[in-house]
């Protein structure tokens, strides 16, 4: 992989000389300038849609991106990574789920001198035959009974994929099959899910792929003891705690058999582990056949992305507008917002695979970056948005490029609701790209009635200043096919941006000083006892809580 300072590049500074032209334009403007616009900045792929021409660009913008993606090398930085080279350096590891998708077409999937496409075959193999008996009520519990509901156990990457996936395809679901997700450490999780089953009926899947992790560690024992508190006998855990994890000998320790154990690789990084044996829930839910088209779908885009060139390439055009707005234009934020119910965790699931990922300060070269990086990533479906925040995307201060997303054809029954729903969708993307001139408003205004007075005043309120930039994704329908093609295109739009940055998306050792902390404050609060040096705040925030919790 190539090792690119991007702002030493010719291209990083023309794309600055560049910036100042975009600041007078209006995206309306470039509509009325160029009739093709609509036709040259979307591409068609396999029944999708994806219109890049609400967005502040222009040919030439995108020409200059294209010569950074070039500099940068990001044709060898994808050959890198599906070559299975240990691109993720600072753990030492390749970065491969490309594999775990990889069962089409002729491409190996070799890193580390071995092709691993019959490994990841034989953990498929034995995800297919486990779900196959849950599914069809051959694994009883302990008691004879068939399963009823599985829980997962598991945090981060080891949580939110599953869950967003078994949410979004909850409509190809099992029909009796309940499925619950306990993350947090906070107690309450894992009582108010424990409350809801019953032990003879329920598996427990825990999923980390370290194994180690203190919150995922807490619920799987406390959910063993309730287990047994139930009338549950240590012989009967083989059937109802299954373990996915990387580390054969804590799962061991833990006492799941490896016979239980689904096996994952380090090779796997969490935040894009779903497509492994970290997506078992979803195996389950959906059923080993359309797990394998959600791969499937997943595996169309990896090949996109390594024959598509730059401006028919769906992932690269998403990873370089975004660098556009990130670094040009000066955005701190992008929203991601479905206009898909069943999508209403996709936005949580790329705050992590994209904040985690490219989160970073410091280079390839370990130097501090003098450029901005991954933006704060945020989003809830809509309508539901409408009616909370986008009063700030239409009228706030910042600029907030968004994603809209939706199925062409809905999943539910109801065909007039997904009209009233696509029909807020393309207002959505209109209003915020044409917004409203004070002319209109005082038009509307003196049709309605009001006064000289009343207008004067109340005009700038209602103006919208518009050229607030959209992409919009139109899928064919939210399948497991389409959901895995969109999860794909978002993942490598996040891995070619930490491209041109030149940081490792790949690690994530952010998240490691507040872990560090929290085993150093654990033993204080057991104990009761203050034993470290800690700052006033800190200090004095313990203090009080032990005294006010035996109050
Ligand atoms: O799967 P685990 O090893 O339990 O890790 C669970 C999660 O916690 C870590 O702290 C990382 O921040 C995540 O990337 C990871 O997905």
């Amino acid at each position: 992989m190539k090792n690119v300072n991007p702002t030493e590049t010719q291209a990083w500074r023309a794309l600055e000389r560049h910036a100042k032209e975009a600041e007078g334009w209006r995206l309306k403007e470039l509509f009325k300038a160029d009739d093709q616009r609509f036709r040259k900045f979307s591409i068609e792929w396999e029944g999708w849609l994806v219109d890049f021409s609400k967005n502040l660009v222009t040919e030439r913008t995108l020409g200059l991106l294209e010569e950074l993606f070039e500099v940068c090398g990001w044709r060898e930085a994808i050959d890198a990574q599906f070559g299975g080279e240990l691109i993720n350096r600072t753990e030492k590891r390749a970065v491969f789920h490309t594999a775990l998708r990889n069962h089409w077409g002729e491409r190996p999937s070799v890193t580390g001198g071995r092709d691993v496409r019959g490994d990841v075959r034989a953990v498929l193999e034995k995800m297919r035959s486990f779900s196959d008996k849950v599914r069809s009520d051959d694994w009883k519990g302990y008691s004879g009974k068939a399963i009823t509901d599985v829980v997962n156990i598991g945090i981060g990457g080891s949580d939110l994929g599953p869950l967003m996936v078994t949410e979004a395809l909850k409509a190809y679901g099992h029909p009796r099959l309940r499925f619950h997700f306990v993350s947090n450490v906070d107690g309450a999780h894992i009582w108010e899910t424990l409350k809801k089953v019953d032990a003879e009926t329920t598996i427990f899947i825990v999923a980390s792929k370290t194994f180690t992790t203190q919150e995922t560690m807490a619920n799987a024992h406390t959910a063993r003891r309730w287990f047994f508190d139930q009338g549950g006998k240590p012989e009967d855990v083989a059937r109802h705690f299954m373990a996915v994890s990387t580390n054969g000998e804590k799962v061991r320790e833990f006492g799941i058999d490896v016979e239980n154990m689904f096996e994952f690789w380090d090779w796997v990084g969490g935040r894009f582990s779903v497509w492994s044996a970290i997506g078992l829930p979803v195996m389950i839910r959906v059923g080993y056949e359309r797990f394998m088209e959600f791969l499937y779908g997943a595996w169309l885009v990896d090949e996109h992305l390594l024959k598509a060139p730059f401006r028919q390439n769906i992932p690269a055009m998403m990873a370089a507008i975004g660098i556009w707005y990130v670094n040009f234009l000066g955005a701190e934020t992008e929203a991601i917002l479905p206009y898909d119910q069943y999508l209403s965790r996709f936005p949580a699931y790329f705050q992590q695979g994209n904040m985690e990922s490219n989160g970073k300060s410091v280079d390839r070269n370990g130097k501090l970056v003098k450029y901005k990086t991954g933006p704060i990533v945020w989003g809830e479906p809509g309508t539901n948005g409408q009616h909370a925040f986008f009063q700030i995307l239409h009228q706030g201060t910042r600029l907030v490029p968004c994603d809209f997303l939706a199925g062409i054809k809905p999943v539910a029954p109801y065909k007039d609701h997904h009209e009233k729903l696509l029909a807020n969708f393309f207002a959505q993307t209109e209003a915020l790209m044409i917004g409203k001139s004070r002319e209109e408003v005082v038009e509307e205004l003196k049709a309605s009635g009001a006064s000289a007075e009343d207008i004067e005043f109340l005009a700038p309120f209602k103006v919208f200043e518009g050229n607030k930039p959209t992409t919009s994704i139109l899928y064919p329908q939210l399948t497991p096919q389409t959901l895995g093609s969109l999860i794909a295109m978002y993942e490598h739009k996040i891995f070619l941006q930490g491209v041109v940055w030149n940081i490792y998306s790949y690690d994530q050792w952010g998240v490691e000083l507040g872990k560090q902390l929290a085993n150093r404050i654990l033993p204080e609060l057991e104990e009761g006892k203050i034993r470290l040096q800690h700052d006033g705040s800190t200090t004095g925030l313990i203090e009080f809580y032990l005294k006010a919790r035996e109050k």
